[in-house]
């Protein structure tokens, strides 16, 4: 199996909410559409950015049906199934299987602090579950475990396993998944903050949760990174990171700074679920129209 078809920028794809809070067939197929327009190369549904922790499989299934029914065969397509128990995981893979998804991605298991033998049995039984390709999802800043290259080398023994997706912050643990899984594996850098620094040391590709806010600067990016630019590249990334830190230094939840941030760019997909906090007051008023607007002055600073 080649993996060229999964490189790429790949935003990880927001929870799309009514103005009640329930999961929305309109906006969830508005934000594929936006995204597909903007020219990325596939969609990471149902993953952190998604608030899979805080949604039920019900609502979790839908969002995968309406952006299969959107954007299948037009997008590359993954589908986080990570969930607390083995059980909904292998469910939620099976259902992505049926609607069409090109590959599965998982967190290893939460809140227990499981050891590895736990973490191996739980990522191989969604693999047997279907006949997909499977990317496994190191991110320990909110799992609590670091994927270990002994474990690594275990599962990529299946091959089932085409790549990592790793959240890690050290750039170091990119370069060691890409040394141990070769050519023919794919690592996708995770902090965006790293998204230059990533590909440089090893990453094919990346999946991040900012990337939908601003895919004009990701997309640029990696044409600087993959056109050998690094001047541009680096500074690109400068500007990125200055807008992260804005997004991230409001008094709700970064997901809700962005959420914002799209209505003001033309795409409504709500706002956060609790406990997760909403942007309030100046600076959803004046903070948040200042964080479009360096979005757009670094879009337009980077035309060439
Ligand atoms: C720890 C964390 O949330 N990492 C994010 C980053 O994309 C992150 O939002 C970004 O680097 C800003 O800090 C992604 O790796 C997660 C992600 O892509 C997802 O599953 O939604």
């Amino acid at each position: 199996m080649t993996v060229e078809k999964f490189k790429g920028i790949i935003p990880a794809f927001y929870a799309c909410y009514d103005e009640t809070g329930d999961v929305s067939e309109a906006r969830t197929k508005a934000l594929c559409s936006y995204l597909f327009d903007k020219g990325v190369q596939g969609l990471y549904v149902g993953g952190s950015s998604g608030e899979c922790i805080y949604q039920n499989l019900e609502e979790r299934k839908a969002t995968l049906k309406y952006v299969a029914e959107s954007m299948k065969g037009k997008l590359i397509l993954i589908a986080h199934v990570g969930a607390p128990s083995t059980r909904e995981s292998v469910e939620l893979a099976k259902y992505a299987e049926e609607l069409g998804y090109d590959a599965l991605s998982a967190i290893p298991p939460i809140y227990f602090k499981l050891p590895e033998s736990s973490i191996y049995k739980y990522w191989t039984s969604i693999m047997d579950a279907t006949g997909l390709p499977f990317i496994i999802y190191n991110i320990p800043q909110t799992t609590g475990y670091n994927l270990s290259l002994n474990l690594f080398g275990k599962l990529i023994e299946n091959k089932k396993v085409i790549g990592v997706k790793n959240s890690s912050m050290p750039a170091l643990d990119i370069e060691r998944f890409k040394a141990a899984g070769g050519e023919n594996f794919i690592v996708f850098n995770g902090p965006d903050e790293q998204y230059v620094s990533g590909r440089l040391i090893g990453a094919d590709a990346g999946i991040g949760g900012t990337y939908a806010a601003m895919p004009e600067l990701y997309l640029k990016a990696e044409q600087y990174v993959s056109t050998g630019n690094f001047a541009k590249a680096r500074s690109i990334q400068k500007d990125i990171n200055d807008l992260i830190i804005a997004l991230c230094s409001l008094n709700g939840n970064m997901y809700s700074a962005i959420k914002e941030v799209l209505k003001l760019r033309g795409v409504n997909v709500g706002s956060v679920r609790g406990p997760l906090e909403p942007v309030t007051g100046d600076d959803l008023e004046t903070k948040i129209p200042a964080i479009r607007d360096m979005i757009d002055a670094a879009i337009a600073k980077y035309q060439d």
